[in-house]
C-alpha cells in the first residue's frame, strides 16, 4: 500500500497493491498496523455500503457530535469524491479536494474528522463502501449545499446536468452558515 499526498495535508489517497493473475485479483483493503502507522491512528467501528445511480450526488455530510473519520472507496463503478476541510483552525479551512475513486484504480481516500464528505456517480451506477471511526447519529449531523459558491468545488457533471439529491441534501446549509470545528 502507498499514500498519496493531496493538496490538505491530514487527507490522504491510498493506493493499495494489487495482485492480478489468470483468475483475476487480490488486494489487501484494509490492514489496521498500516493505517494507523501511515495514516491516522484511530479505530473503525461502523462499515457502510451503498449503491447509486449515475448522477447522483450525496453530501456534503458531516456530524458535529461523534465526528467521523472516513475510509471511503468503490466496489462498482466509478465517483468523484470529495473532502472539505471543516477546521476553522486549519491552514485549509474551506479549502477542498477531490479525486476519482473506482472499482478499477482501487483507490481509498481518508476523510478525517473534521471534514464533510460527499460523492458524484460518474458510472451507470456505483458501490460505494466505507469505514467510520464513530456510529452514525443523525441528530448530529449537517449537510452542506454540493453548490455552495463559496467552496465552488468543480464537480464534473455529466453534460452540465445538476446532480440528483436526497431531499435533505436539496436543502443543504450553505457554507458560511454550517458549523464549524
Ligand atoms: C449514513 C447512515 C444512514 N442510515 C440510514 C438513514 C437513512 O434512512 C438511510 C439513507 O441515509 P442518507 O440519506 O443519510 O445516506 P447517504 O446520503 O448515503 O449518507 C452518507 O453520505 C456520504 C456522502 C457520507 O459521507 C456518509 O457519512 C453518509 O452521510 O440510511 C443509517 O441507518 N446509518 C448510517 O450510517
Amino acid at each position: 500500500m502507498q499514500v498519496l499526498e493531496t493538496t490538505i495535508a491530514d487527507v490522504h489517497l491510498i493506493q493499495p497493491k494489487v495482485f492480478g493473475d489468470e483468475r483475476g485479483f487480490f488486494l489487501e483493503t484494509f490492514r489496521d498496523d498500516w493505517f494507523r502507522a501511515h495514516c491516522a491512528d484511530v479505530h473503525f467501528v461502523q462499515d457502510n455500503h451503498s449503491k447509486s445511480r449515475q448522477g447522483i450526488l450525496r453530501g456534503l455530510h458531516y456530524q458535529v457530535e461523534k465526528t467521523q473519520g472516513k475510509l471511503v472507496r468503490v466496489v462498482q463503478g466509478e465517483v468523484y469524491d470529495v473532502a472539505v476541510d471543516m477546521r476553522k483552525s486549519s491552514p485549509t479551512f474551506g479549502q477542498w479536494f477531490g479525486a476519482v475513486l473506482s472499482a478499477e484504480n482501487h483507490r481509498q481516500m481518508w476523510v478525517p474528522a473534521g471534514f464533510a464528505h460527499g460523492f458524484y456517480v460518474m458510472s451507470p451506477t456505483a458501490e460505494f463502501v466505507y469505514k467510520c471511526t464513530d456510529y452514525y447519529h443523525p441528530q448530529a449531523e449537517v449537510s452542506i449545499r454540493y453548490d455552495d459558491p463559496e467552496l465552488n468545488i468543480d464537480w464534473p457533471l455529466i453534460d452540465g446536468q445538476p446532480p440528483s439529491l436526497s431531499e435533505k441534501d436539496d436543502k443543504g446549509l450553505a457554507f458560511n452558515d454550517a458549523p464549524t470545528f
